[in-house]
């Protein structure tokens, strides 16, 4: 129990879901929304070039990346480390967003709230809000432990595409979220569209419910704790260029905070135990950032795209960019889930800005070689 009562600590939302199920629209519709709040919003990276902050409307200053793409770590690094350095401005901000990479596991996350006292002081826990794509959460739910978990750990769903889907289709996946949580509000939505106060400010973290599902969730050892329905696998972005996990962490050995024992134990291989949590790691999941220091053309970009979907877009789980089209002054922000894919123009380029091409691709069997090539060869 912490000394300050929940009113005067700082709500924080966890946004989750799984890749390019639409945090990302979600987030910018909170932050353009006029509701006279400030935020501050945390993104968690999967990749080497961040494109997720380039995609956050309006934002520039209150936009924070932890660009490390390993929320387990991050957990322990950045997020602490960022959420005191808010705390420390207290006043400049209403609440806290902190929108999770696809692959996290939301636990870690939910756990700091608990187990860092300096955070757990003046910061509470909100709400995790996920997001699961009506189309694909049926799919990830049998191969992407981490969809699982998301689903497992939210206090409100947003299953978002319903247009993508029949009735029936959309049915069964609530069916099936009901199997996994049957706790949380589940809000059937396109593009997101909910009113925020379904989202925000809900006081629904509800920690009793979540150790209800995890018991080992608050306790300090290394429990394998695993049940069939909360398997808390999670994965890790595993670059092209090696099986590190890539952020930057030492894994060898406990990321500072041993007093409260949660050490990370053969982090990157296999399964580890996470605060009695259980967590597997996926070994095929990459991801590839290509860049172009300028200018594509749409002409070349857009066949070569519509034929990379139709012939790879099953092992894309995500990708997206941000393009410089020749002798378009705004910016071409492109998204793909596997096979579908959505683009548009968006603001300007900002006169202090270089106009570059980014791309990344989130997948497996992702042929970096190939796809390299193939995007460069777009170039005007
Ligand atoms: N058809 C359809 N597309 C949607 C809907 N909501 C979002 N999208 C599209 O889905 C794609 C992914 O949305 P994002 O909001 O970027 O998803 P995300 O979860 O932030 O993605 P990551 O950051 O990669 O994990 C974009 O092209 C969106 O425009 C919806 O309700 N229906």
């Amino acid at each position: 129990m912490s000394l300050a009562a929940a009113s005067d600590k700082t709500p924080v939302t966890v946004l989750t879901g799984y890749l390019g199920a639409g945090k990302t629209t979600l987030l910018n519709r909170i932050l353009s929304e006029p509701h006279g709040k400030k935020y501050a919003v945390i993104v968690n990276e999967f990749g080497e070039i961040g494109i997720d902050n380039d995609l956050v409307v309006g934002a520039d200053e209150e936009v924070f990346e932890m660009n490390n793409g390993c929320i387990c770590c991050t957990v322990r690094g950045d997020l602490i480390r960022i959420l005191e350095g808010l705390m420390k401005r207290k006043g400049k901000f209403d609440a806290i967003i902190v929108e999770t990479t696809g692959l996290a596991d939301p636990a870690p996350v939910a756990q700091t709230f608990f187990i860092d006292e300096e955070v757990g002081r003046k910061a509470r826990l909100d709400a995790v809000v996920t997001v699961a794509d009506a189309k694909w959460l049926t799919d990830r739910l049998k191969d992407a432990p981490e969809a699982k978990n998301q689903i497992a750990f939210a206090d409100v769903i947003l299953l978002n595409k319903t247009d993508l889907v029949s009735k029936d289709q959309l049915e069964e996946v609530e069916a099936r979220i009901r199997g996994i949580n049957p706790y949380a509000r589940v809000i059937r939505t396109q593009k997101c569209d909910v009113p925020l106060d379904a989202v925000l400010d809900k006081g629904a973290f509800d920690l009793d419910r979540i150790l209800s599902i995890e018991p080992a969730f608050l306790e300090a050892d290394d429990h394998d704790h695993s049940h069939p329905d909360h398997a808390h696998g999670h994965a890790h972005d595993h670059h092209e260029h090696g099986p590190d996990c890539g952020c930057g962490h030492d894994h060898g050995h406990d990321h500072g905070h041993e007093d409260h024992g949660h050490a990370h134990k053969d982090h990157g291989h296999g399964e580890h135990s996470h605060g009695g949590l259980k967590h597997y790691h996926d070994e095929t999941m990459q991801s590839v950032a290509l860049e172009i220091p300028g200018e594509v053309d749409p002409n070349k970009f857009m066949p070569w795209v519509n034929a990379l979907a139709q012939s790879d877009g099953q092992n894309f789980l995500r990708w997206k960019g941000i393009l410089a089209f020749k002798g378009e002054e705004r910016r071409f922000v492109f998204q793909g889930v596997h096979m579908i894919l959505d683009g548009d123009l968006q603001r300007a380029w900002k006169a202090d800005e270089t106009r570059r091409s980014k791309l990344v691709f989130i997948g497996k069997e992702l042929d970096a070689a190939k796809l390299r090539e193939g995007f460069e060869a777009c170039a005007a």
